[in-house]
């Protein structure tokens, strides 16, 4: 038992120095346990600050991230501008390498220019002096120059005043005689041309048996300016105008009258036909006028041209360039006694700036005048044509102005009453009175000029007895000059006419108008 006793004192001093052991245990887990919890205090505080730093931390890291991320960026830049600079001094290089080659070339070339150049200064030296030369001798050739033209002026003045003195003495009324060829085997008149060296005589002979059984023998001699034989050209008739044309550009008025019964060649002799041989009077005289004005241009004369064309038919104007096909409309002749100038109301006057536009204009009236003939029974020969080309020159280097005006008539046929066989037809023995009484006014007129130009200074003249010399009214007076051409047919049944034509071309041609008087030879009857 006391083993037992021992053994309990024994547990129990066991169990106390355990419980004191547990105390101090307890004691020492408790300090420990409040080591622990300021240990996990700590261990909070320091995690807290852990985590506060790793969060700055990673704010830092990621504020680090996206500047690593900016200047990455920066650095691709950078790299790419580098990248780019390097290729910029790579070309630049290239260039530069070609350019001191070419820099090389180029001096070469330089120096061999300045060579050149040195050589080309030494020429210019030389040619500056021979230009100095020239323009020396170019200022005299200058001088030369406006003394000449002064010169051409002088002589142009000088040769109007001298080509119009020669018209004068050729007579300011001239009359020619063209008888034209036979065209078909029809009886042939008896016609001499006597005079073979000045071709100024025409004689026709007939003869017939008289009531005694007699033959009878007549000869008529006419001698007239000029007498064209049927083989004369329309260039050889022209010669002969070509200087009335002349006188048209100095300034003076010209009229030129083709006069003869129908089918005598007057239309032949003033329009003409297609060819160049065959063009007639107007179309050359109007291709003279132009060559004339073109000529006088380097003389410092300006020429404006314009053109009418009428025609006179039952003492009525027509404006063959009016429009439509046939002119409806009433025309007066106006004068103006100022100027001298004569103007027909609501005709087309044309503007004229070549002899191409003169002859388009011709074709255009023939054309109306063709339409006109197959309208009235063939009047085209029962009417007179005016073709009118004015002049109007202006000479600003010597202050001359000339006005001058050419007139182109193509006259009615002739004939007489009987033959035209007009006595029984109302209409026809109208025109044919017409046409006579102006035709016989025409011949008065120009004998009337005769007499004036003879002297008699308070001659009437009676232009007013016929539209066309009313017309013609200033082309006709004064210092005009008129022509008239005689067309004569040569058939033997036209002699009567023939006859009548001679002698009324007669009267006219014994008229002088200026300071020569003709030459004339009175008609021999036998
Ligand atoms: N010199 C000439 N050479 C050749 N043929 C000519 C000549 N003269 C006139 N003729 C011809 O004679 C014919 C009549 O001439 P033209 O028509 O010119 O006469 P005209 O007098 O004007 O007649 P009309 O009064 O009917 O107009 C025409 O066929 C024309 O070609």
């Amino acid at each position: 038992m006391e083993a037992e006793r021992t053994k309990v004192a024994e547990l129990h001093a066991n169990q106390l120095a355990m419980s004191q052991q547990l105390a101090i245990a307890r004691t020492q887990e408790m300090a420990q346990r409040r080591e622990l919890d300021s240990a996990s205090d700590e261990i909070d505080q320091l995690r807290r600050r852990h985590t506060r730093e790793l969060e700055d931390l990673d704010v830092d890291l990621r504020r680090k991230d996206r500047e690593i991320r900016s200047l990455r960026d920066e650095l691709s830049t950078c790299q790419d501008d580098l990248q780019r600079e390097r290729e910029t001094v790579a070309g630049l290089k290239a260039t530069l390498s070609h350019q001191s080659t070419a820099q090389v070339a180029l001096s070469t070339q330089l120096s061999a220019m300045q060579a050149q150049h040195g050589a080309t200064q030494a020429q210019l030296d030389g040619q500056h002096r021979a230009y100095l030369d020239v323009t020396i001798e170019l200022e005299a050739a200058r001088k030369r120059i406006t003394e000449l033209e002064h010169e051409a002026r002088e002589s142009e003045t000088l040769r109007r005043k001298l080509h119009n003195q020669v018209q004068e003495l050729k007579g300011n009324i001239r009359v020619f005689c063209r008888v034209r060829p036979l065209l078909s085997e029809e009886a042939k008149a008896r016609m001499l041309f006597p005079d073979k060296m000045d071709h100024k005589e025409i004689v026709l002979s007939s003869s017939s048996e008289s009531a005694t059984g007699q033959e009878r023998k007549d000869d008529w001699m006419f001698s007239f300016d000029r007498v064209f034989e049927p083989h004369c050209s329309q260039a050889e008739v022209f010669e002969e105008i070509s200087q009335l044309a002349q006188s048209c550009t100095d300034g003076y008025n010209v009229c030129v009258f083709a006069y003869g019964q129908t089918g005598s060649g007057k239309s032949f002799t003033m329009e003409g036909g297609q060819t160049e041989a065959t063009a007639g009077m107007i179309p050359r005289a109007v291709e003279q006028v132009f060559r004339v004005a073109e000529q006088l241009r380097s003389k410092g004369w300006e020429y404006k041209m314009e053109g009418q064309f009428l025609e006179i038919y039952n003492e009525t104007i027509n404006d063959l360039l009016g429009k439509g096909e046939f002119d409806k409309k009433k025309h007066e002749i106006k004068h103006d006694a100022k100027t001298g100038r004569t103007t027909v109301t609501d005709v087309n006057v044309v503007p004229l700036a070549s002899s191409t536009q003169v002859r388009t204009l011709l074709a255009l009236a023939q054309s109306r005048r063709t339409v006109a003939a197959t309208l009235m029974n063939e009047r085209s020969s029962r009417s007179h044509s005016v073709f009118t080309l004015r002049i109007h020159g202006e000479n600003p280097l010597t202050g001359e102005v000339c006005e001058g005006s050419l007139n182109l008539v193509d006259l009615a046929g002739s004939e007489r009453l009987e033959k035209s066989g007009a006595a029984g037809d109302k209409e026809r023995l109208k025109e044919t009175q017409n046409i006579n009484r102006s035709l016989s006014a025409l011949g008065d007129v120009i004998a009337a000029l005769g007499e004036k130009g003879e002297g008699k200074n308070d001659k009437h003249i009676p232009y007013r007895n016929s539209k066309l010399t009313y017309l013609l009214q200033n082309s006709l007076s004064g210092n005009s000059k008129t022509l008239m051409v005689l067309n004569l047919s040569p058939l033997a049944t036209h002699l009567n006419e023939s006859l009548c034509s001679l002698r009324f071309a007669t009267k006219v041609n014994n008229t002088t108008i200026g300071t020569a008087k003709k030459q004339t030879r009175a008609a021999i009857t036998s």
